[in-house]
């Protein structure tokens, strides 16, 4: 076997080391990098985070199968434990890309499949060889439920007060409960105190399966009622926060829907093609838009009904919340750069790198030659 044979971490080596403080972490630092990185407000900082435009290639004629090439490098960046926040760790630099498929009718084949499927390319920043290849399927459903959940902290709490994603009740509708919509509906029940949480899905088995297996889940002492709903309207008409993830092409809420006049604020999540078509035009013109990233926003929001406000890191950064009743939407496009932080603060906090770096130590020496993730050896 050659001294470059890069190391595999399958989606179980993943898997074990995901948790809520440890992903939300390394997506808030990544949202204020990515501002960092555009504005360059700090021309004297050492750290550079690099995220270029991510591509596109449409797989055949047939709509809904698309393969995203996400390319990105981080310089320098040292990341806080969760566990004991000041405790910096040393800096460290990875260029990676991820690449990601979505088959939007994967969910219809017999036996069904997931409709998007992730692999992370990690390589050697000093000699450009390929280290590691990272599954990146379960990656991509925390980051991006990460995502949501710190915007919601920022766009949504922090206009009620410094202490208010701890201390307020919401009630939460879930719009689409495939595999985003069901860790959507988890990770806010484990983040948040959610009052109500009402959950929607065009085909309503999976509504109330994600219903049942929920509210059995739940601590008995839990606020929570989870309740699986028929229509859209029903779900969202008294929710302080949606959450909708689907691959609708045609707008399945409505201004009317929605909790009115107080706040309101929307995780716009899915779509596919058009990331916008799941939202109806007029609920964008009554309300304030945010993204994760302008590189991506400006080349894939075109014709979006409203204009952007601001990234989500721009508002961490200057702490200028939206006002108390206004409708936020928090644009998700996705942005591998926080996929990227995600696995460093892994590979420091778990040890994978630890684990890696002994792996190639074996396979350089000729001591072995298996692939194993962090939980293997
Ligand atoms: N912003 C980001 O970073 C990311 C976005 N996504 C996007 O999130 C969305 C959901 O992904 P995922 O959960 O993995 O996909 P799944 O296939 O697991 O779930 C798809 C969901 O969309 C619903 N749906 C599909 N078509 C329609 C329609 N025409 N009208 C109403 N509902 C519909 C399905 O309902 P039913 O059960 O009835 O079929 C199902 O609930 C996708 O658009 C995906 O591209 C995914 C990952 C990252
Ligand atoms: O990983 C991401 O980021 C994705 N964004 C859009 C849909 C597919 C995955």
């Amino acid at each position: 076997m050659s001294s470059s044979t890069p190391a595999y971490y399958n989606a179980d080596a993943v898997r074990q080391v995901l948790s809520w403080p440890l992903v939300n972490r390394a997506v808030e630092t990544a949202l204020v990098a990515i501002v960092k990185q555009d504005a360059e407000t700090h021309p004297q900082s050492t750290s550079f985070a690099c995220q270029p435009k991510r591509s596109f290639t449409a797989c055949g004629k047939e709509p809904g199968r698309i393969l995203f090439t996400m390319p990105a490098y981080v310089g320098n960046y040292s990341l806080e434990s969760p566990k004991s926040p000041g405790d910096a760790q040393q800096s460290r630099s990875t260029l990676a890309c991820k690449l990601v498929t979505s088959f939007r009718e994967n969910p219809a084949r017999d036996p069904p499949l997931p409709s998007i499927h992730a692999h992370v390319l990690l390589f050697d920043n000093q000699t450009g060889q390929l280290s590691a290849i990272m599954e990146g399927t379960d990656l991509t459903t925390w980051r991006t439920v990460s995502a949501s959940l710190v915007a919601t902290k920022y766009l949504y709490f922090r206009r009620f007060g410094s202490q208010a994603e701890l201390e307020r009740s919401i009630n939460v509708a879930i719009v689409g409960c495939g595999v985003q919509g069901q860790l959507h509906a988890a990770a806010f029940c484990a983040n948040f105190r959610v009052k109500q949480l009402n959950l929607y899905n065009r085909t309503l088995a999976k509504a109330q399966v994600l219903a049942d297996e929920l509210q059995r889940t739940l601590d008995t002492e839990s606020e929570t009622q989870v309740k699986a709903c028929s229509s859209a309207h029903e779900a969202c008409q008294d929710a302080d926060v949606i959450c909708i993830a689907t691959y609708a092409k045609e707008s399945v809420i409505q201004f009317a829907d929605l909790k009115a006049k107080q706040g309101v604020h929307i995780n716009a999540v899915g779509a596919g093609e058009v990331h916008f078509s799941e939202l109806a035009p007029d609920i964008y013109h009554q309300a304030k838009v945010y993204v994760d990233c302008y590189t991506n926003a400006e080349a894939e929001l075109v014709g979006l009904p409203a204009p952007i406000t601001a990234e989500v890191g721009q508002i961490i950064l200057s702490e200028n919340y939206p006002k108390e009743t206004e409708i936020t939407i928090f644009q998700s496009m996705g942005a591998f750069l926080l996929s990227l932080l995600n696995y460093m603060t892994i590979s420091v906090f778990f040890k994978v790198i630890l684990k890696f770096t002994s792996h190639c130590f074996y396979l350089r020496h000729g001591l072995g030659g298996r692939l194993c993730g962090p939980g293997g050896s």
